[in-house]
C-alpha cells in the first residue's frame, strides 16, 4: 500500500517511501484516511521546547488535511513518552521556560481538542506529560504489562497544574483522580485498566495498534461534523479554565518552576535519573 510520509522537518508534505530523519515520524493511510504518528526522540522521547512544537505543527497540519483519525504511538523499545524534558525546568533560561510553557499549553489544546478522533497506543513507559499526552486522546491502548503509566508529578516535589489534574479527573473521576496525583502513583498496565486509565491492555505493539485501528474505523460511518461538535461540547468543561488563564497557568510556572525548593527537588531527581 502506498503510505504518504510527512518530512516534519521543513514542515512540508512530501510524497516519498522513506521515514523522514524528524524526531516525529508521520504517515497516512491513503485508504483510511488514518494517520499513525511516531515519537522518535531517543533515549526517551521527552518532550523539550522544539519536539513540542514539532508535535503541535503536525497536529494542526494534520487537521487541515482532514484526516480521519490519528495513531500517537513511541518508536522507541520501552518507553511511550517520559514526559516533560526535565531539563528545561532546571536552572532554566526565563524566556525559554515561557516559551516552552506556552508551547505545551498550545500543543495540549490541540491534541485534547482534535476535530479527528485520536487513540494513544502506549507502548512503553508513560508518566507525567506523556500520561497528560496519553490521557487527551479519545481512546487508550496500552501494551501490557510491565509498562508503568501516571501523573508522578509530587514524586518530583512538583504539582501537577490544574489542567493536567483536570484531565485525569475526566477519564477516572475525582476521587480516584485525587488519590492518584497526591501519591503521584504509577499505575501497572493491569492497575490502569482497572481503575480506567486506559481503555484496553494488549500483549504486543502490533495487536495495540490493530486494536487502535479498529476503534478508529468506528467512525467511518460517523459524520465528521457531529463527531467533533460532541467532543467539544463534552471537552469544554476540562479546557475553557485553561483557555480564560493562559497567562495566569504560565505565571505560576514561571514563578513555581524558578524557586530554589523546587530547583533543589528537581536537581535531586535528575541526579537519581542518572544513577
Ligand atoms: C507547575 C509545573 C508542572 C510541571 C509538570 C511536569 C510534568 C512532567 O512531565 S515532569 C517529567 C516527569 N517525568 C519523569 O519523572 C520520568 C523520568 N524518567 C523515567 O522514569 C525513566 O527514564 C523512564 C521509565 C521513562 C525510562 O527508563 P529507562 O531505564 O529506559 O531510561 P533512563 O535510563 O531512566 O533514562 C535515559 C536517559 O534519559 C534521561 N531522562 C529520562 N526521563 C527524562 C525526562 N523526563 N527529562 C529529561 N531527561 C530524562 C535520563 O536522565 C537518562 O539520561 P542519561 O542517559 O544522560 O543518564
Amino acid at each position: 500500500m502506498l503510505r504518504r510520509y510527512i518530512l516534519l522537518n521543513t514542515n512540508k508534505f512530501v510524497n516519498c517511501r522513506h521515514v523522514s530523519q524528524s524526531m516525529l515520524q508521520s504517515t497516512v493511510d491513503e485508504k483510511s484516511g488514518i494517520a499513525t504518528v511516531t515519537m522518535n526522540k531517543p533515549p526517551v522521547n521527552s518532550l523539550n521546547l522544539e519536539f513540542l512544537d514539532e508535535i503541535n505543527t503536525q497536529l494542526n497540519k494534520l487537521q487541515k488535511d482532514k484526516i480521519r483519525g490519528m495513531i500517537l504511538t513511541s518508536g522507541l523499545q520501552k518507553v511511550f513518552c517520559a514526559g516533560l524534558d526535565i531539563t528545561e525546568f532546571y536552572n532554566p533560561n526565563p524566556d525559554r521556560l515561557a516559551k516552552f510553557w506556552t508551547v505545551l499549553q498550545d500543543t495540549w489544546l490541540s491534541l485534547y481538542m482534535a476535530s479527528f478522533p485520536t487513540v494513544a497506543v502506549i507502548n512503553g513507559h508513560s508518566p507525567a506529560g506523556g500520561c497528560l499526552f496519553a490521557m487527551s486522546c479519545d481512546y487508550r491502548v496500552m501494551v501490557g504489562p510491565k509498562y508503568t503509566i501516571g501523573l508522578n508529578e509530587t514524586k518530583l516535589g512538583i504539582v501537577a497544574p490544574k489542567w493536567f489534574q483536570d484531565t485525569m479527573v475526566a477519564v477516572i473521576g475525582q476521587r480516584k483522580a485525587e488519590v492518584s496525583l497526591t501519591t503521584g502513583k504509577m499505575y501497572t498496565t493491569d492497575e490502569a485498566l482497572q481503575v480506567g486509565l486506559i481503555d484496553e491492555s494488549l500483549p504486543d505493539a502490533d495487536s495495540a495498534l490493530k486494536k487502535g485501528t479498529q476503534f478508529l474505523n468506528n467512525f467511518q460511518r460517523i459524520s465528521p461534523w457531529a463527531f467533533k461538535m460532541t467532543k467539544d461540547i463534552s471537552r469544554q468543561p476540562t479546557v475553557q479554565w485553561l483557555i480564560d488563564n493562559k497567562q495566569k497557568d504560565l505565571d505560576f510556572v514561571l514563578k513555581f518552576m524558578q524557586s530554589p525548593d523546587v530547583q533543589k527537588s528537581l536537581g535531586l531527581y535528575l541526579q537519581s535519573l542518572k544513577k
